[in-house]
């Protein structure tokens, strides 16, 4: 494992004032998701501001009241009973109002989770290959999902924030409209908690930010090392123990360092609240002194000491409070950066597909390194895929075939060299349209752990309730050999992941692939070593079949069994990279050169 050293990049107090920039755009995006739930929990956390200051008020009456009717010769407490209603009035209101808040709190939290892990889905799938396959994305995509509940909270907080800077702002001008000292001392108390708070902000993000490569990798562990698809291996192998090693030692280092901060954050925190606990003391001191020398009523110093306690406490709160905002709000950062992410292929004027394919497509000088790679994959890669033909790719593990199909298909621009549609360049057509034009099953289809009408329908998803449709591919692709074995047909949940999931044969499931690249009427197929798991019989059938039934299609097939390459109208040899040989089975059998002699390998292999 590689060693890494910590060095996390320190967000200072400035750059976490910035991060808050993104709050207004984070209360639009939740206004948006409920406007009503938005306003009702905006509206309660209003009114419930005032209320600690009102109660305060009156519970200082109240006792004014007492002490005046324990003196007084005629008691009259009319007054009293009145006061005491009020008091419980406010109290059940308080009490139901930060219920409602709650409720409404989290209903909007849970809402826009799900609206914002819908936009993240999105815009994932709106990006190209190589931003997907470039690890600085990924950070950047991890950090965005990791947080959806980090962003639940930091509404609450900036919420409950403005709610409690109206609380403090009443509780002030009750206390200065009595006694403008206090502020001072005010001042003194809860200064000790903004230095606490300046130099701890940003520490939490910046070591979590430090460490999101480590999380993924500890992700991957968690999952290799305790999931249904690696358990087979993993047991036989024997590498539980290698495996939980590996994590204990990594997350182990990610433990210690956040000990760290955290022993640091309780000391310092611990020293600064001393200080300002004494500041609160001198204050009730002197408010007490006041009140024997008879500047106070009992009532004032209720309210007094009381005002002042929560002042501190609400002010400690806000700035504790602000850390935790910033720190979330750096998280949200990463969030709207991912979402305002730029697709490579923004789309501006292109030219539509044509509605039929004239001669065909042509690599012209193709040479090709996958991002951030000093290697050259493909290389003078010179072939015309003409209209109709069904060709073939063959070549060793690695020489570049699946990499070429990722070519036509766009989703990689070539390093060099052209990719023609009928004498077009094919990055003048509108992407979407043009990737459209595509049926194509990959050597690691998905085997989505859905059900088998679902897993046959992503070819073309629109058509999923088309049920002649379906049945038409299944029948075309073989697949529905593989339904009628199934108890619930069409409706048979895939995989293990759910109760009554079905795992399929690797054959099975290259049958169920098949009838997706059916499910289209693409101009263009695509098949990339679709029949590797199938038996021969099968794959035989499979292939005669996909001829027959694409008569007039234009289809590149990848595969490594001559048996079915030689069906191919054309076959393209491709070694290291370069175009070996071009031509039919019987011109390269002729040719005696590396077809001939790989294919001369398998036949004596099956005799
Ligand atoms: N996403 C990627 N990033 C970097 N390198 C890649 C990527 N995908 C493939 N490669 C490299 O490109 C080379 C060609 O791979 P490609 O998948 O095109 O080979 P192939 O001919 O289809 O092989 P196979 O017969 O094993 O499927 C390989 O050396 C591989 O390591």
């Amino acid at each position: 494992m590689a060693q890494r050293t910590f060095s996390p990049q320190k967000i200072n107090f400035k750059e976490s004032l910035y991060s808050l920039k993104f709050i207004p755009r984070f209360f639009q995006e939740i206004r948006s998701v409920n406007p009503l739930l938005f306003y009702l929990n905006i509206t309660g956390r209003l009114i419930s501001a005032l209320l600690p200051l009102l109660m305060l008020w009156v519970g200082k009456i109240i006792i004014d009241e007492v002490v005046l009717q324990i003196d007084a010769i005629n008691k009259d407490l009319s007054f009293l009973w009145w006061l005491v209603g009020a008091e419980f009035g406010l109290a059940v209101a308080s009490d139901l109002l930060s219920r409602g808040i709650n409720l409404t709190d989290s209903l909007l939290g849970d809402q826009y989770s799900i609206d914002s892990s819908v936009k993240i889905i999105k815009k994932t799938a709106e990006l190209n290959l190589d931003q997907l396959e470039d690890a600085d994305f990924y950070d950047k995509l991890e950090r965005a999902r990791r947080q959806t509940a980090g962003r639940v909270t930091l509404m609450s907080n900036v919420l409950s924030q403005v709610q409690d800077i109206i609380v403090v702002i009443s509780l002030l001008v009750g206390v200065v409209s009595f006694e403008p000292w206090l502020i001072l001392l005010l001042v003194v108390s809860i200064a000790p908690t903004i230095m606490n708070e300046i130099k701890f902000n940003g520490t939490s993000y910046s070591l979590a930010r430090s460490w999101t490569q480590e999380r993924r990798e500890l992700d991957y562990l968690r999952y290799a090392g305790a999931s249904d698809v690696t358990a087979k291996e993993v047991k036989l192998f024997g590498l539980s123990d290698y495996i939980a090693d590996r994590f204990k030692i990594l997350s182990h280092k990610y433990f210690l360092e956040s000990k760290d901060l955290a022993q640091k954050r309780a000391l310092w925190g611990s020293f600064f609240n001393i200080i300002s606990s004494a500041a609160y003391y001198i204050a009730y001191v002197l408010i007490v002194f006041n009140t024997i020398g008879g500047i106070f009523s009992l009532g004032d110093l209720t309210f007094l000491s009381g005002s002042f306690n929560r002042l501190r406490t609400k002010l400690q709160g806000f700035f504790t409070r602000f850390t935790s905002i910033t720190d979330k709000a750096l998280y949200l950062n990463d969030y709207f950066e991912f979402l305002d992410l730029k697709s490579e292929n923004e789309e501006t004027e292109k030219l539509p597909m044509p509605k039929m394919i004239e001669k065909g497509f042509e690599f012209r000088g193709v040479g090709f390194k996958y991002p951030q790679s000093e290697n050259w994959v493909v290389r003078n890669i010179n072939f015309e895929l003409k209209a109709g033909e069904k060709l073939a790719f063959v070549g060793e593990n690695g020489a570049g075939k699946t990499t070429l199909t990722k070519l036509l298909l766009r989703f990689y621009e070539p390093t060099e060299g052209e990719i023609l549609l009928d004498g077009i360049p094919v990055d003048q057509f509108n992407l979407t349209d043009y990737q459209t034009y595509f049926g194509v099953i990959f050597q690691d289809f998905v085997k989505f752990e859905l059900t088998v009408r679902e897993n046959v329908a992503v070819g073309e998803i629109n058509q999923i309730l088309n049920q002649s449709k379906i049945d038409e591919v299944a029948q075309k692709s073989l697949a529905n050999t593989v339904v009628e074995k199934l108890p619930m047909g069409y409706d048979q949940p895939l995989g293990r992941r759910f109760k009554k999931g079905k795992e399929l044969s690797g054959g099975e499931w290259q049958k169920i692939a098949m009838a997706r690249a059916y499910m289209k009427d693409a101009e263009v197929l695509i098949l990339d070593e679709p029949t590797s798991a199938l038996d021969a019989r099968a794959e035989t059938e499979t292939f005669n079949r996909f001829i027959n039934l694409t008569k007039g299609k234009t289809a590149v097939i990848i595969s490594h069994r001559f048996s079915t390459v030689r069906i191919a109208d054309r076959i393209m040899v491709l070694k290291n990279g370069t175009v070996e040989e071009i031509g039919s089975h019987d011109e390269l059998m002729e040719n005696d050169a590396l077809y001939a002699e790989l294919f001369n390998l398998q036949a004596i292999g099956y005799q």
